[in-house]
């Protein structure tokens, strides 16, 4: 069953949106990665997974530009953006947005003014049209339109996340980043969070990066799992796929109690 769901998921086409050859990332003396690489194909959720401190949020990072990788490529809708000029990397970069771990919210702006923020950066809009388009997203992430004028401070961690989502679509992505997006929520938290994204994949046609410890979410929304191990992809594909792969902390994770749980929750 859990296969099956798994496979009606899958993209039909595999159209390539982000190509990762050969990337070797590190810092001072440290390899975190090496020679890694990685295909991310279009309408699809990919859950990347590994240890505490295999690199999955330095992959993100490395693949959205923030940290620089020592080798290798990386495309990007069929950009290769370390050469790319800056006018094409801007135009390939507004065609992603990206939820960061804690959500990353500007503590003194406000939520509207939070999902303003990279339309400000980008589009050239009157500010009545730009208030109306982050309500808008704010609605699509199910928050009530009184939750615009509240401060940062002032949120639940649900409603953080649901802020920190509305301002990764601010600019119609297509292709969503997410680090560890249900982190910090309760269960029920994490699978109406869990639900939002695979709505808004489905009803936005999005690409999902998304990167997570959470059983439930692989389970439940991912269409493709990668995990992250010795410094490289160790292995991709459906969760039958990784789940069957022969290494000791797939094992540990998949087999445990945890894993077990959560493939007959969602078998
Ligand atoms: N800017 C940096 N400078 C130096 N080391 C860094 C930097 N960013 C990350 N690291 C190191 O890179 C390694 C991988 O970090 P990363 O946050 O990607 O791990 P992770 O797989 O996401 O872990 P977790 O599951 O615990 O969040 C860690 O050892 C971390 O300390």
């Amino acid at each position: 069953m859990v296969v099956e769901s798994q496979r009606e998921r899958q993209p039909r086409a595999a159209e390539t949106v982000i190509e990762a050859r050969g990337l070797t990332v590190g810092f001072g003396d440290t390899l975190i990665h090496q020679n890694l690489d990685l295909d991310v194909y279009r309408g699809e959720i990919l859950g990347i997974v590994g240890g505490s401190g295999t690199g999955k949020s330095v992959l993100l990072r490395t693949l959205i530009g923030l940290v620089k990788p020592r080798a290798g490529s990386i495309r990007m809708f069929g950009t290769e953006m370390a050469t790319a000029g800056p006018a094409e990397a801007a135009a390939v970069q507004t065609r992603w947005g990206v939820l960061f771990q804690q959500g990353a919210l500007f503590s003194s702006l406000n939520v509207q003014q939070n999902v303003e923020a990279p339309m400000r950066e980008h589009l050239d809009l009157e500010p009545e049209l730009r208030g109306e388009l982050a309500r808008l997203k704010l609605s699509m992430v199910g928050l009530q339109p009184d939750a615009a004028n509240k401060m940062p401070s002032e949120l639940s961690g649900g409603m953080i996340k649901r802020v920190a989502l509305a301002r990764a679509i601010a600019l119609d992505p297509d292709l969503l980043f997410l680090d560890e997006p249900t982190s910090g929520l309760d269960p029920i938290g994490a699978a109406d969070f869990d639900n939002l994204i695979a709505k808004l994949q489905e009803t936005l046609g999005l690409t999902v990066f998304m990167v997570t410890h959470d059983l439930d979410s692989l389970f439940s929304i991912c269409s493709r799992v990668a995990a992250i191990g010795n410094k490289k992809i160790l292995v991709a594909g459906d969760l039958e796929t990784v789940v069957a792969y022969d290494d000791p902390w797939i094992k540990a994770y998949f087999g445990g109690q945890r894993g077990r749980s959560a493939q007959l929750a969602h078998g």
